[in-house]
């Protein structure tokens, strides 16, 4: 495979607090959640075609796991900026997925982000001159929250974005995956319809992620996810999103890699990632 001339990492996103508040009359979900992001995920890279064909590879430990068909977001992603911008570039896209998919912590969502960074700078493209967050929200709801991939209060569906005074840069992060896909989409639906109250952002390892419980009926292997990362003595663990990836917050990269060999050791059909916030 060709080097790229340009790359992106598209940062893995954790929810480390995430309150649904409402089901909607269309079926979506109000929610609080405060997003941060780990310094590794998937790497999107990008060579400027000059027939405007776009086209894209996918290589990587989970690249079998999705499709680089159209409805990739990545090629959505790229449809939707050229669009906005009114020109004919293409570029040939390679994505390395090391993240796995439908997990919780916005692969997709993440990929598609990367992309409009990625092409705003290969085709040049001023962002004063395109309504990013309308061509992002549009994408998915995560997808508005993945562009800065900052630390970041979400409220609506996640797309209205407040800024908040939290520097959680280098904390050590473990995440772990049962590697049994857990749909967005079904998780919401089993969600029991009880608003158990608002999340202040700067209180949110007291807050909750109030999708666990309806995740672990759809995916039961999350419970002992949970119970494994909580015995290796985290500062606080929890499940990311719709799940089924849950974190760990380590006091010191030590405590967090021994509890990666740990759990590697004990669980080799689990993935996990050895990370830290940005
Ligand atoms: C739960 C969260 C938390 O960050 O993350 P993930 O678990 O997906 O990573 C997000 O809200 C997911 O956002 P995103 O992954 O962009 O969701 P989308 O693709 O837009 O929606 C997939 C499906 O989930 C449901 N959905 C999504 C968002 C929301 N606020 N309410 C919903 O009910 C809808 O049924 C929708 O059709
Ligand atoms: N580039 C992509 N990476 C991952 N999933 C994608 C991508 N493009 C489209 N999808 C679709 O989006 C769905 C959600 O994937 P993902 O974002 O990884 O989940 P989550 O938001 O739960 O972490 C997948 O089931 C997949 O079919």
């Amino acid at each position: 495979m060709q080097v790229p001339a340009l790359s992106e990492i598209a940062f893995a996103k954790v929810n480390l607090a995430l309150h649904v508040r409402a089901r909607r009359a269309d079926g979506y979900h109000e929610l609080e959640s405060l997003f941060a992001f780990c310094t590794d995920g998937d790497v999107l890279g990008a060579t400027a075609r000059e027939d405007g064909a776009l086209t894209l590879a996918i290589e990587g430990p989970f690249a079998d796991d999705l499709s680089a068909g159209e409805d990739n977001l990545v090629l959505r992603a790229a449809r939707a900026l050229r669009e906005a911008a009114g020109i004919r570039s293409g570029a040939d896209l390679m994505l390395d997925k090391r993240l796995p998919v439908a997990s919780g912590i916005g692969g997709g969502s993440a990929d598609a982000a990367a992309a409009l960074r990625l092409l705003l700078r290969l085709w040049a493209i001023s962002p004063a001159d395109v309504d990013l967050a309308r061509i992002a929200a549009a994408l998915g709801a995560d997808v508005p929250a993945c562009l800065g991939s900052h630390t970041v209060f979400g409220a609506g569906i996640g797309e209205k974005l407040e800024p908040v005074a939290l520097d959680l840069a280098d904390m050590p992060v473990l995440l772990v995956n049962p590697l049994v896909a857990c749909p967005t989409g079904p998780v919401f639906a089993a969600w029991d319809g009880e608003d158990r109250g608002p999340l202040d952002p700067l209180d949110w390892a007291r807050g909750r992620n109030d999708l666990a419980a309806p995740a672990m009926e759809v995916v039961p292997e999350i419970d002992e996810v949970l119970a494994v990362l909580r015995a290796q003595l985290p500062r606080l663990a929890r499940m990311s999103g719709s799940g089924a990836t849950c974190f760990g917050l380590f006091a010191s990269t030590a405590e967090r890699d021994a509890a990666a060999t740990r759990i590697d050791r004990d669980h080799p059909d689990w993935w996990t990632l050895s990370t830290r916030l940005r």
